[in-house]
């Protein structure tokens, strides 16, 4: 009699507690002969060529990004992801069944399952595929063709709801639309702690169908083999994207990873059991925007990114401390007393990841567009929107006259990229990521506002970066926040709100202990202004830091006149009165800024001046800050060749050029831009050149660069 197999696609659902299509199975064990998980590598997103024995070429093209071009998924979440599949086999292992992992694409996989499964010696009809379903443009490519494929066989496919959220679509109210502001969102779910389902149990051993004999399975399809040990597998992914920029600085001694993120169901747990023993979850609320170490915020954002635990059960476990049910939470301050001011808080969060997950429901591929969610002009008709002039490091690309050139936002993009772009908080928070994969939400949102508001530079570039690096990487978490902040997606405040980076490294870094420990190259300096914004240290402190000809000193890509101990004016509103020519002002900042006091200032915009070194180019802006601090102004930043210019006579220069383009008063000129589309109509490797342009055209500054680092 012919068999019936269930083959199941696992993709971001790595667990079999709180996995609805396992429990299924398992309820239903006599409906099938066969069970099998299968988990693919998808060939577009993990370079696969670490997978090739032979020496046959990759068939696949490199798993590259559609703008930059740089790989998909970097060394960090390689790990992460290869570690998770592999826990997530050992458990369905010793529940009595197994998982198929395979490389390439679903469909493909899929195909050779129909035409080659066996089970001693007989053929096997697959019954049914079923999968869950994700968003990403290729993830519904893979639904898509999958279903196509069910049709030609005659096999049932059932594309099943992605429960890693915290609230389930199914009881998801929204009317006939999401509110595109997250606070009107918010408040139709409220109040959250009512919300969530329950958790599905994890099935008991022996509780699911049978899973084949290795031997009956089809193989894995030519040229690639399947590492039989997790370092094999953990080597082979790594090994093709680990040299990601030339020169990667070696780990610095003092710095602390914020978590040493080891994949996988168990480990998940593991920290959310943790976090709530270490109090971290009753002061979360207090300690969710700090920079350093394990204990500031919860650590779980690439378990929840690969499915490894849902949100839901991290609602449950808290529902358990705050209901006094779990005897493993006892004598932990707030046991019994109720939901506190942190356990709300992150029930807070994880609803903001579920929203931009919804929103990517809703807007789709415009998440990768460069003028983002923006719907104020009329697409069929043939019209652009009106953007301000991203600066991009290709000259096809780039507006004419664009000022700095191509090559000179190449350099920029480099650095920002390495981390030496002279500012403190921004560089570490770079080296953190390349170093552990991992860095704050705070930092997150100063790195895209540097990116996006001070450098104008195309913010696609620092999404795909983050892309290829964050071990916690979510398609929707990371292209939403990156538009946000860009101010080209759901903030209400839009272009509007900038981070000053200064005033960020002193709220929340106060003693400068972050920006130290991931740039020990600035661990002599004293002046935590000068921590924080090397240029505006004196020739002689970075002559006796032994500084004076590194790049971040001479050319840094940004001077931010910082002014400290300045009286902040501030309006009716609460916010931050405008800038002394007029620049718009900034209140209270929202999300993802997260706290009341983001430091998010308009400052006045200008051109970028070249700098009187030879080649060297920053960008002068006018910052004040609100006057926390009382320490005495510093506003000389050295001009790029080491001797000083009054502060006066450099923005005078700047203002005049600024009058000049037309550019006055901090406002930015608005005229059509060209829109390159990202992954869902550019296509993959579209622009795969850029990366091997930008390291033939920043090859002396690297050179310069890595003596710094
Ligand atoms: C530019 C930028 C890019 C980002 N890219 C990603 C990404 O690719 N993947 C990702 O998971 N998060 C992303 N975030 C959101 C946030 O920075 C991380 O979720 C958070 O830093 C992860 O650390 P944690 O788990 O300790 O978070 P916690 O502060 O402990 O928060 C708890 C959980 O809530 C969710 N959450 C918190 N903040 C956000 C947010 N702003 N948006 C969506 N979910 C949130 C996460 O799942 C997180 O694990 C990005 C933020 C910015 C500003």
């Amino acid at each position: 009699m012919t068999k019936r197999a269930v083959v199941h696609f696992c993709r971001r659902e790595l667990r079999v507690g709180d996995n609805s299509i396992i429990n299924h199975v398992a309820d239903h064990r006599n409906e099938y002969d066969l069970y099998i998980p299968v988990y693919v590598f998808p060939s577009s997103q993990v370079e696969l060529s670490g997978l090739i024995k032979d020496g046959t070429p990759n068939p696949f093209p490199p798993a590259k990004s559609a703008v930059a071009g740089y790989w998909r998924t970097g060394p960090h979440r390689a790990k992460f992801i290869a570690e998770s599949v592999w826990a997530f086999k050992e458990k369905l292992e010793s529940l009595g069944s197994g998982l198929v992992i395979r490389v390439g694409n679903i469909a493909d996989i899929a195909r050779s399952f129909a035409q080659g499964l066996t089970d001693d010696g007989q053929k096997v009809d697959v019954g049914a595929i079923w999968m869950t379903s994700h968003e990403g443009s290729e993830e519904k490519k893979d639904e898509r063709a999958v279903e196509s494929l069910c049709g030609d066989l005659g096999a049932e496919f059932k594309l099943w709801v992605d429960e890693k959220y915290f609230l389930d679509d199914r009881d998801v109210k929204i009317g006939d639309e999401l509110p595109n502001i997250f606070t009107t969102y918010r408040k139709n779910q409220e109040p959250l702690r009512e919300k969530p389902r329950g958790v599905i149990p994890a099935p008991t051993k022996g509780s699911l169908p049978r899973f084949p004999a290795n031997s009956s399975i089809p193989v894995q399809p030519a040229p690639f083999t399947i590492p039989e040990a997790l370092e094999g597998l953990v080597e082979a992914l790594v090994m093709p994207v680990k040299h990601f920029i030339s020169d990667i600085p070696p780990f610095p001694e003092n710095a602390v990873s914020a978590h040493p993120f080891k994949g996988g169901e168990e480990a998940g747990h593991a920290r959310l059991m943790a976090f709530i023993e270490s109090q971290g979850m009753n002061r979360y609320k207090d300690t969710r925007n700090g920079l350093f170490g394990p204990e500031f915020s919860t650590k779980l954002s690439a378990y929840l990114a690969q499915g490894c635990i849902t949100a839901r059960q991290v609602h449950h476990a808290l529902l358990a401390f705050e209901d006094g049910t779990n005897p493993r939470f006892e004598g932990i301050e707030g046991y019994g007393k109720g939901e506190n001011e942190g356990t709300k808080a992150v029930r807070f969060e994880l609803l903001w990841r579920d929203y931009m997950r919804l929103c990517h429901q809703k807007f789709g591929d415009k998440f990768f567009r460069l003028e983002g969610l923006r719907t104020d002009y009329n697409e069929e008709a043939g019209e652009t929107p009106k953007m301000k002039h991203w600066k991009v490091p290709t000259g096809k690309e780039a507006r004419d006259g664009q000022n700095p050139p191509p090559q000179k936002i190449a350099e920029f993009l480099e650095r920002f990229n390495a981390g030496t772009t002279g500012m403190g908080l921004i560089d570490a928070s770079q080296r953190e990521l390349m170093h552990t994969g991992y860095t704050s939400n705070r930092a997150r949102q100063n790195v895209a506002s540097f990116l996006a508001k001070h450098l104008d530079i195309d913010w696609r570039y620092g999404a795909e970066w983050y892309e290829m690096l964050l071990v916690d990487y979510d398609v929707s978490s990371n292209w939403a926040n990156w538009q946000y902040v860009s101010g080209v997606g759901n903030d209400p405040r839009g272009d509007i709100r900038i981070f000053n980076p200064i005033k960020q490294a002193f709220d929340y870094d106060k003693e400068g202990k972050y920006v130290r420990s991931w740039l020990p190259e600035l661990s002599k300096l004293e002046k935590l202004e000068n921590v924080f914004q090397l240029c505006s240290a004196s020739v002689e402190d970075v002559k006796s830091a032994g500084l004076a000809e590194n790049p971040m000193f001479l050319n840094p890509l940004k001077r931010i006149h910082f002014v400290v101990g300045a009286s902040p004016r501030v309006n009716k509103r609460g916010g931050l009165r405008r800038g002394r020519r007029g620049s718009p002002a900034v209140g209270r900042a929202g999300r993802p800024g997260r706290s009341s006091s983001d430091g998010a200032q308009a400052g006045d915009r200008t051109d970028c001046p070249e700098s009187q070194a030879s080649g060297g180019a920053s960008l002068v802006e006018d910052v004040r800050t609100s006057a926390l601090y009382t320490r005495s102004q510093h506003t000389d930043a050295p001009i790029a060749n080491g001797s000083y210019r009054a502060p006066q006579e450099v923005m005078a220069r700047f203002l005049s050029r600024s009058a000049r383009d037309g550019n006055q008063n901090g406002q930015t000129n608005y005229r059509g831009s060209a829109n390159r589309s990202s992954r869902g109509s550019g296509g993959l490797g579209r622009h795969n050149g850029y990366q091997e342009k930008l390291h033939a055209s920043v090859q002396s500054s690297q050179a310069q660069q890595s003596s710094g680092v």
